[in-house]
């Protein structure tokens, strides 16, 4: 058995560095962190012009020093205005271009954990989810907020420079609304958590419901799996319902404490006037400054569900990428020509611990091009999760897999993926035309190549029976098409290319006799022109090409070999799968099929006495 090399250092992951975006909105994120201050500067245009008019228009009574005060307050305004406008359109631009840069290389985490079985379908559109969240939250009032947060010091600087006393009291003011907004942020978290889990259920519930919506009302499941929804829902939204009673309750009582603040000030002020300590436009432009300097408190306790909702959308973004190694660009090995080695692999489930979560243990074998290998077993043997290790989608817990000498990951995803043909048990095809599909969406396919891939799959004639032959529109659910036939075209998809490896995972479980002739056509000619072949199956009649069987049982190989031996060895009434000359040097199973009796043996008649038998 062979372990998998250490890696000397932590591989590099798409969360490195230490914002989850690139550069670029950085930047314009800067350019609103510098306009912010010339619009905090002005925000002081109203209290000065205040104090000016009360100390010193009144007092001197000149109308020339109004009119210009006047003319220069104007301006200001302004300029503040502009500046106020522009600040939010770049901040709306950056959040933009946040999630252009983000997209792209969240989506591709995402996906690169969703290929995984077990894993959550609905991952790549919550992520994106977020991505977008992250973005809207640029566009709010709140983000701005945060941008004038730094300069509460400066407004209660200005106000200490008219009076220390008043200074100190607008010091505390912006404590005690620091302070509500702690405790606005810790008892939020929790609730907002539980607000997005219980919304996600929902969500996920639902979509299921209306993809399997004819499975449901067949089986009279409709009415019970839309009560559960109903109740996810309402769960959901009293869980919303009580997060926003707690956050309006903390943002009313801020602006409440806010507004008695001003007042207190201005009672403090006049205290201060009547002790011949301060003017009267003191007095009143300290109680407009205060109201200046706490009103981003305000705003940010009011926002805080929406900032929350943020920050959890980017820790989960964070947690996304740290766990995604980063692509480094692969040297593009020769085309591979289909030589395979499997040595001592095991297979794990994902975040399984300790001993456990073995879904194959030591499976070794080896195969040359144009060779062909049946993989049997019972329902939960490991064929479905081999071919996945094998196609590269689930990675070996412990062993390797080679494929001409390099390892999997060795090699360009692309050139692998183009290298390799893989028909999942499970069928899906895309929303297209068929020829996108069979082309893997492609754009650069020439429609030789989708045809010769559809001829060699038997699916040419199948899809000029369809009402658009090969410009037949199917949607994400193959709408329209059988189950025979989205195996014939996905059959099809495997084949374009020519790729030197075909992993086949119940290839004919929807097949009529004439597609299970046309599949086995296939997978002659593959062999015939070197590729190698792999078919996971329960039936008989689809490894009758192989070379070489392979059963696996518990996740273990029992017998390997020439598929007569491993057939004799393994099942009972061998011969009847074989068909008539079974045992003779060179004798091939029944080309019109296996038959028991003269009926065909749909599964194999497992010799159940004879353990292992390898
Ligand atoms: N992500 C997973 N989480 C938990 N168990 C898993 C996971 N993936 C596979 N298994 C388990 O691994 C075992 C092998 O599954 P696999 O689908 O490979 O079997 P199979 O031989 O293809 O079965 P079938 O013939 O019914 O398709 C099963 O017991 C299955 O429950």
């Amino acid at each position: 058995m062979i372990a998998p090399q250490p890696h000397p250092q932590p591989l590099p992951t798409l969360a490195d560095g230490t914002s989850v975006a690139d550069g670029g909105s950085g930047r314009l994120f800067v350019v609103v962190a510098v306009v912010s201050i010339f619009t905090n500067l002005l925000m002081l245009t109203g209290p000065v012009f205040m104090l000016q008019v009360y100390d010193r228009v009144l007092s001197s009574r000149s109308e020339a020093t109004l009119v210009v005060l006047f003319t220069l307050v104007a301006f200001l305004y302004v300029v503040f205005g502009l500046l106020d406008h522009a600040r939010a359109r770049i901040a709306a631009r950056a959040g933009a271009r946040y999630q252009l840069q983000l997209d792209a290389k969240v989506f591709r985490a995402a996906l690169g954990r969703a290929v995984l079985r077990g894993a959550s379908r609905h991952l790549p559109m919550r992520a994106t989810q977020d991505v977008a969240l992250l973005q809207q939250i640029t566009g709010s009032p709140v983000f701005l907020a945060l941008f004038d947060f730094p300069w509460v010091p400066l407004f209660i600087g200005v106000i200490a420079l008219l009076h220390p006393l008043l200074g100190l009291f607008a010091g505390l003011a912006a404590l005690a609304l620091a302070g509500l907004s702690l405790v606005n942020m810790q008892r939020s978290r929790a609730r907002q958590e539980n607000t997005f889990a219980a919304q996600q259920r929902a969500e996920a519930l639902g979509r299921q419901i209306s993809v399997e919506a004819g499975q449901m009302r067949a089986l009279g499941m409709q009415g019970a799996a839309l009560g559960r929804w109903a109740e996810l829902r309402r769960h959901a939204l009293s869980e919303a319902i009580s997060g926003n009673d707690s956050s309006g309750g903390f943002s009313a009582s801020a602006r409440a404490i806010r507004l008695f603040l001003q007042s207190a000030m201005l009672a403090l002020g006049a205290w201060l006037v009547l002790r011949s300590e301060l003017s009267a436009g003191g007095m009143i432009a300290a109680s407009i400054i205060l109201g200046r300097a706490l009103a981003p408190l305000d705003q940010v306790i009011g926002g805080w569900p929406q900032v929350q909702a943020a920050r959890a959308a980017r820790a989960r973004l964070r947690a996304l990428l740290a766990a995604t190694p980063a692509e480094t660009p692969r040297t593009k090995l020769p085309q591979p020509k289909g030589h395979l080695a499997v040595k001592g692999l095991a297979l794990r489930i994902p975040g399984a611990e300790g001993n456990s979560g073995f879904v194959l243990r030591d499976v070794t074998f080896g195969m040359r091009p144009g060779q062909a290998l049946g993989v049997i077993g019972d329902s939960g043997a490991g064929k479905s999760s081999l071919a996945e290790a094998l196609v590269g989608i689930w990675p070996p817990a412990l062993g390797e897999i080679r494929l001409d000498g390099a390892l999997l990951d060795h090699y360009d995803p692309v050139q692998l993926g183009r290298a390799i043909g893989y028909l999942p048990q499970r069928v899906s095809l895309f929303a297209g035309s068929l020829r996108d599909n069979i082309a893997r969406l492609d754009p650069a396919a020439t429609d030789e190549n989708v045809i010769a891939a559809a001829q060699a799959a038997g699916a040419h004639e199948v899809i000029f029976g369809l009402p658009n032959g090969y410009d037949t529109i199917i949607d994400a659910e193959g709408g329209g098409l059988s189950g025979g036939q989205m195996q014939r075209i996905a059959l099809a998809r495997a084949l374009y290319g020519d790729p030197a490896l075909l992993v086949l995972d119940e290839p004919n479980s929807d097949l009529d006799d004439a597609g299970s002739r046309a599949l086995n056509l296939a997978i002659r000619n593959a062999k015939a022109r070197g590729a190698s072949v792999i078919i996971m199956t329960h039936r008989p009649g689809a490894i009758l090409e192989c070379d070489l069987v392979l059963r696996l049982k518990a996740g273990r190989v029992v017998a390997l070999g020439p598929m007569e031996d491993v057939l004799r060895k393994t099942t009972r009434n061998s011969g009847a799968i074989l068909g008539p000359g079974a045992g003779q040097e060179g004798a091939a199973p029944s080309a019109a099929g296996p038959a028991q009796g003269g009926q065909p043996v749909a599964r194999f008649p497992w010799d159940t006495d004879r353990k292992g038998g390898a």
